[in-house]
């Protein structure tokens, strides 16, 4: 169950809005507690039930523009009319320890984490139709209509990148999405 992966210590997981990313990681983590899962900063508003240095560190603007002079960000980029990034130290401080780490950020950012960290497993997660992605976003009931209508125009160009990744995950049936993740991270023992 706690073996570590054995196919490269920081993997990215890109996929557009509701396919399901955050779901997965959470399975994921319950599994392999020895992961870890980067906290990225965002300007957006908490969702009911975010914890703040928990699900995201919530920034201002100003604040986050500051970080992002100062070179805290491993990477940043804005989606959907707010700014998320990666904190760079923690993560820097991970990978040294040689814990495996996970960054789950958008396509702009994934982009910049394969110029500087070329070896680091990128995985785009699909939805089994576009239809259901759309679903699956309303079905949350988190995001005002605004919202929703930005991370579908989103949605469509991320899942145009497929060639760019290392490997494409669908996630229709949770469970097997969940094995299969398991799998391509290295985690021999997951069938
Ligand atoms: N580049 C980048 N993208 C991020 C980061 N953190 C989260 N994201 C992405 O930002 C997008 C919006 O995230 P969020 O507002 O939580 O909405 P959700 O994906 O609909 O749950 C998603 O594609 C996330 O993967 C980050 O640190 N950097
Ligand atoms: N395989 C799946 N089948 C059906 N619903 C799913 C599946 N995976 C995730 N969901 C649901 O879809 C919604 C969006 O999932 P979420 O993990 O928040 O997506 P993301 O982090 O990619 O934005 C949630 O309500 C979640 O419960």
């Amino acid at each position: 169950m706690d073996s570590l992966p054995t196919s490269g210590r920081l993997t990215v997981i890109t996929g557009p809005s509701g396919v399901g990313k955050g779901t997965l990681v959470a399975g994921l983590l319950q599994r392999h507690p020895a992961l870890w899962l980067s906290v990225s900063a965002t300007t957006r508003t908490p969702r009911p039930g975010e914890i703040d240095g928990q699900h995201y560190f919530f920034l201002s603007r100003p604040d986050f523009e500051a970080q992002v002079a100062g070179g805290g960000f491993l990477e940043w980029a804005e989606f959907a009319g707010h700014l998320y990034g990666t904190p760079r130290a923690p993560v820097e401080a991970q990978l040294a320890q040689g814990r495996p780490v996970l960054l789950e950020i958008e396509l702009e950012g994934a982009r910049q984490v394969r110029r500087t960290f070329p070896a680091a497993f990128q995985l785009l997660i699909k939805p089994p139709s576009f239809e259901e992605l759309e679903r699956r976003i309303r079905g949350r009931g988190t995001d005002s209509e605004e919202a929703i209508g930005r991370r579908l125009a989103r949605a469509r160009q991320e899942l145009t990148a497929e060639a760019e990744f290392d490997a494409v995950l669908v996630n229709a049936d949770l469970d097997a999405a969940l094995r299969e993740l398991e799998l391509l991270l290295g985690f021999c023992d997951a069938v």
